[in-house]
């Protein structure tokens, strides 16, 4: 029996350029990455995704945007990861190292997917395009895609 477990993930987007951070420790370390992580007993999935984006980065944002939802299987594992993905085209503050992520702005054309989630060349272009998407990918290890499925709605 697959359990699930709740984790966010924001995307700071700005005209031509994308904040990401470099993953330091645990869980896709060595990877870039938009900010996010578990969500506490207690709070919403969208209050979670502010405090990870403020632990991880240093920023704040006014407002939130839900664009996505993948549902992540790792075969041999009987965890799914159930992300929630945000995108946040404004923020206050400046973006900080933290023990978890180091950030840096790219270009929008310039994105590092070969040291990113193999996943997320699939998805991304659909959240600069600002569309919404419901997201399926069963993983083997860490690198292979060995099922996807990718598909646009009108609401998450
Ligand atoms: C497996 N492919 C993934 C996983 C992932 N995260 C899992 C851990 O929490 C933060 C988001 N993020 C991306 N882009 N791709």
């Amino acid at each position: 029996m697959l359990t699930s477990k709740l984790l966010t993930l924001v995307l700071v987007v700005q005209p031509g350029r994308v904040l990401l951070g470099m993953k330091k420790r645990g869980f896709g370390a060595g990877k870039w990455n938009g900010f996010g992580g578990k969500v506490q007993a207690g709070e919403t999935i969208e209050q979670a995704a502010h405090r990870e984006l403020l632990e991880e980065s240093g920023l704040t944002v006014d407002k939130l945007d839900k664009i996505g939802n993948i549902k992540f299987e790792f075969i041999g594992e009987t965890e799914i990861l159930d992300v929630h993905i945000f995108r946040a085209d404004s923020f206050h503050g400046e973006p900080t190292e933290s023990d978890e992520m180091r950030p840096q702005w790219f270009d929008c054309d310039k994105i590092p997917f070969s040291q990113m989630w193999a996943d997320d060349m699939l998805w991304f272009p659909l959240m600069l395009q600002r569309k919404k998407f419901l997201g399926y990918f069963k993983f083997q290890g860490h690198d292979l895609i060995v099922e996807h499925k990718l598909q646009e709605v009108n609401e998450v």
